[in-house]
């Protein structure tokens, strides 16, 4: 069955569009996640979703049913935002039960679903409390819990978790995970910049550029096989290092020249036509090892900064490309310095390639 189906849709404010045709079909129960930079539009479409924004052209459903014209509250919708928004006065209980006491239900049915939405987000413990005494993320999760009680089809979820700190992300993170796991029929859409969260909580990603979907898929397809060079290099922390390079060779196996004059085989096919054009290589840091005796060599390079971070050692390696450095994440702590030449290698299953219009060549 289905969730929620968006057919070109468009949005201009005024004559400025910043949606150009977005198709998607969610399931009903799919977790996706929008990503993509500041101002690509991931916000405008979750608030049209939510019935928040006009939608300019295009047909939106949810549950099999149009609703262009349906406004919030009619949709079976429920929205968290970043700022979590409970009444000050009223305590975790009440907060939670406010929009299910506006709606006339039964003092019974409000207890209970106020108390089963406490027990799924780990608050029944909190529930006599004012908002002031709890930390940002119990009181994110109290707006959750409010969202919950009203029992949705569609849980929207606008970059949640931006306000917390660093370890009160990771456990309401946790928690959301949990809540998925808990409500399997509810279909949620979540909003954030954060690739940790994109990549533990999506069933599917929707990486968003200027308006336009660049690719969907789930979070380990986007990584292993991003369709072109924008994602390729969105999705991922560091980027993936891209090397300008000329296609030598096409054929079965593509050989391609990069910049700095090394020669490499890659194990992707490439038209006849792809012969003599620019084209970028593309190998992950955390795809690079340091090449032992043997191993063939992807690069040589000379060490500019070493980042010792105990779990891993990052080397931003100059020379090769223009702008950027190329960076290694290697496992462990390194005998590296900087001013040291180290030679480079990868597995070819791991080096990816785009052709001059920045789409992967890799099937
Ligand atoms: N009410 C508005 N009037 C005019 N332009 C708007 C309005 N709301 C958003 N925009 C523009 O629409 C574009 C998309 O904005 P949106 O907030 O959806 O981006 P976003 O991807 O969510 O960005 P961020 O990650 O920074 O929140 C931006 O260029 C923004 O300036």
């Amino acid at each position: 069955m289905t969730g929620v189906i968006l057919k070109d849709i468009k949005k201009s404010y005024g004559q400025v569009q910043v949606l150009h045709g977005i198709d998607l079909e969610i399931e009903q129960g799919e977790f996706v996640v929008f990503v993509g930079p500041s101002g690509c539009g991931k916000s405008t479409l979750l608030r049209m979703i939510a019935g928040l924004e006009d939608i300019t052209s295009g047909e939106m459903s949810i549950d099999g049913h149009v609703v262009n014209e349906v406004p919030p509250s009619r949709r079976g919708i429920a929205m968290v935002f970043q700022s979590y928004a409970l009444y000050p006065h009223m305590t975790v209980y009440d907060n939670m039960a406010f929009g299910m006491r506006i709606a006339k239900e039964s003092k019974e049915e409000v207890d209970r679903r106020v108390k089963a939405a406490a027990e799924i987000l780990q608050l029944t413990q909190y529930l006599e409390r004012l908002p002031k005494a709890l930390s940002g993320g119990q009181r994110q999760r109290v707006a959750i819990g409010r969202a919950i009680c009203r029992d949705p089809k569609v849980f929207l979820f606008d970059e949640p978790l931006s306000n917390l700190d660093a370890a009160l992300r990771v456990a309401t993170r946790i928690e959301i995970a949990r809540l998925k796991e808990s409500m399997p029929d509810t279909t949620m859409i979540y909003v954030t910049h954060d690739q940790v969260e994109a990549m533990t909580l999506a069933d599917r990603i929707v990486v968003l550029s200027a308006g336009r979907i660049e690719q969907v898929g789930p979070p380990l397809e986007l990584y292993e096989r991003p369709k072109n060079l924008f994602v390729a290099r969105f999705i991922g922390s560091p980027a993936m290092n891209i090397i300008p390079a000329k296609i030598t060779s096409a054929g079965p196996q593509t050989v391609v020249e990069l910049s700095g004059g090394k020669s490499v085989t890659l194990d992707i096919p490439s038209d006849a036509g792809q012969q003599g054009k620019q084209a970028s290589f593309g190998i992950r840091p955390e795809d690079l090892a340091v090449a032992a005796d043997g191993d063939p060599c992807l690069f040589e390079g000379k060490v500019g900064i070493v980042e010792a971070l105990g779990e891993v050692t990052l080397l931003y390696i100059e020379g090769l490309t223009k702008d950027e450095p190329i960076i290694a994440k290697i496992p462990g702590i390194l005998p590296v310095n900087k001013g040291d030449s180290v030679r480079f290698t990868a597995r070819p299953e791991k080096m990816h390639l785009f052709d001059a219009d920045g789409l992967s060549l890799r099937q």
